[in-house]
């Protein structure tokens, strides 16, 4: 039931347009969800570390689940409309039309995803150039941003691309374009992702020293030379084309969007957690950790005042939270991994068969298998011998290295289902190690972190949960909502109809406590052991690359 202070049935609509799916939600004020739609999107993989989708089939799938969400509905109701998604870039011709990034000339598949890794000579040479904006992605630009795919586009596709491109928009912002007919960008997406500063705006020496003067020459047109913070209403609102294709009301306020990570970060950063136990509790928010947990990990810790942490994104200036800097730490692949590892075991074809005998997710069956083969243990103590290293796809942070490869030491001659189920905790568990790396770099350089609140399709599997708190020895807070992502899109809708004053202010009434997870500190010797084997892993992998570089 809504509180004597809410106007009864203000509705929101929230998209989060994730790496496999896009999702959609119909959100009340006080941040509950009353309908959820999802459904997958297209990914191409032409070459091994291309990574493509199609701007017109997300446009599709955000269609359909926001159709599905407000079926029922009074349409009045709603009153605002938030879009977040991942960090892909997406290339528009003049006349906004795909263009292709590949070298088959596919318009259909005109986005280069997040996770594409095409532009490594590229993002060496910017590297190279130790340019000042450098400082603020921490200190090393990750192949996965903007500008080394823009200057891979530049130096392969000259003619089939470069040359006709009129549009490159980050994601979230080519999605609120397409709902307003806006073209300005969100703070969020170009501070984060192509080297804006919130307090100086672009840099031309940037993009002169890199080869791109091109943007400078038209005055930042095709990326964005009109910018507004998150949250904030775009235009006149909702098109009455766009209007049609989401089966929403024309004129509804559109708000400007947030990367997929910071929507999740505003869905539950800002919760009430008195009564719970937590270190936090009374305590600045700047002690709270957003994990947001899906394909790849992110993690955002906010500060008053700008911290530096070498090899973690940032600081980023009301990128997330507005006033306050960001520091975004972040695994490339941590589903993706724990999928690519389960899926790859021999013994994967039984476990699917098993866990569909049983209504199960194969997740859900490998935690109770688990839990069967443990014994009088802890569960986490059945990887005493099996190690892994997590970065399969490089390492985001803190070592900022995209050379570094996964690393798996004690394998047996054994391949069955209990095999596939220790593999796959070790997995689980490399990660949450990896979170504590990142967590350390953070605290070393200035942040007080005490509770980590975690969201993301990861988050739903407990036995990833459990690791990361016994892992950080810190306590885990899961929000009410599991699909807290799209509590921050709607947040971002709620904010642009004006309906809250401030982003602060919708977080504070949006975002809710469900359960807290707090760590076995009883097994902390065990990890603490794991840990210094983790260390040892990378260290060992540096020296075999040094050795095999050497004469
Ligand atoms: N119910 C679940 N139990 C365990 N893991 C899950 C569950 N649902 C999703 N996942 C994991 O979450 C990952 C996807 O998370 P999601 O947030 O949907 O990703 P994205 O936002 O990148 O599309 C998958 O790789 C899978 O490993
Ligand atoms: O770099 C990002 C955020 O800054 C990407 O958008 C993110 O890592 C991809 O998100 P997801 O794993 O949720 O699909």
């Amino acid at each position: 039931m809504l509180g004597e202070d809410q106007e009864p049935g203000s509705y929101y609509v929230g998209v989060d347009v994730g790496t496999g799916s896009v999702r959609a939600a119909l959100v009340d004020q006080k941040g509950v969800l009353l309908a959820f739609a999802d459904q997958p999107i297209y990914k191409w993989e032409p070459q091994f570390n291309h990574h493509e989708q199609s701007s017109e089939d997300i446009w599709t799938a955000c269609c359909v689940v926001t159709k599905k969400v407000v079926q029922g509905i009074d349409l009045n109701q709603i009153r605002g409309l938030g879009f977040d998604a991942t960090c892909s870039l997406v290339v528009l011709d003049k006349q906004f039309h795909p263009l292709p990034v590949n070298f088959e000339g596919d318009s259909h598949r005109n986005i280069i995803m997040w996770l594409d890794h095409r532009a490594v000579s590229q993002v060496h040479r910017i590297n190279e150039t130790k340019h000042s904006v450098l400082q603020y992605v921490g200190g090393v630009m990750s192949v996965e941003m903007q500008a080394p795919k823009l200057l891979w586009l530049k130096e392969n596709l000259r003619e089939t691309c470069w040359d006709k491109a009129g549009h490159f928009f980050d994601l979230p912002d080519f999605l609120s374009w397409k709902a307003t007919g806006v073209t300005a960008r969100s703070l969020c997406s170009l501070v984060c992702k192509w080297t804006y500063s919130a307090e100086r705006g672009w840099d031309d020496s940037f993009w002169k020293m890199i080869g791109l003067e091109d943007f400078v020459a038209d005055n930042y047109s095709k990326i964005g030379n009109q910018v507004l913070p998150p949250g904030a209403s775009l235009g006149n609102g909702l098109t009455p084309e766009a209007a049609k294709d989401l089966g929403l009301p024309a004129g509804i306020a559109v708000a400007a969007s947030l990367i997929d990570a910071h929507a999740g970060g505003l869905g539950v950063i800002g919760a009430d957690v008195r009564g719970h136990g937590l270190a936090c509790e009374g305590q600045p928010v700047t002690s709270r950790l957003a994990v947001i947990c899906g394909t790849s990990s992110c993690h955002m810790g906010i500060s008053k005042d700008p911290i530096f942490v070498p090899g973690v994104w940032g600081p980023y200036f009301s990128a997330m939270v507005p006033g306050f800097w960001l520091n975004e730490g972040g695994q490339s692949v941590t589903g993706k991994l724990i999928d690519h590892m389960v899926q790859g075991h021999a013994a994967f074809p039984e476990l699917q068969a098993k866990a569909t005998a049983r209504c199960q997710s194969v997740y859900a069956y490998l935690n109770s298998h688990l839990d069967l083969i443990k014994k009088a243990q802890p569960v986490g103590f059945l990887t005493v011998d099996l190690h892994v290293w997590p970065d399969f796809h490089g390492n985001r942070s803190p070592l900022a290295d995209l050379t570094l490869k996964g690393m798996v030491t004690g394998l047996k001659l054994s391949q069955d289902l209990d095999n596939l189920a220790i593999l796959y905790l070790a997995t689980v568990q490399a990660i949450a190690f990896g979170t504590r790396l990142i967590i350390e770099a953070m605290q070393g350089a200035g942040h007080s972190i005490s509770t980590l609140f975690l969201c993301g399709g990861l988050s739903k599997n407990p036995l990833f949960v459990q690791m990361h708190a016994d892992i950080t020895g810190m306590p885990v807070v899961l929000s009410q909502e599991v699909e807290s992502v799209l509590v921050g899109a709607a947040i971002l809708g709620a904010c642009a109809s004006g309906d809250f004053a401030s982003v602060q202010e919708a977080m504070a009434r949006m975002s809710k406590v469900g359960k807290v997870v707090f760590p076995r500190l009883e097994d902390k010797r065990y990890y603490d052991k794991k840990y210094q084997v983790f260390l040892k892993l990378v260290e060992h992998q540096k020296e075999y690359a040094a050795i095999m570089k050497g004469d």
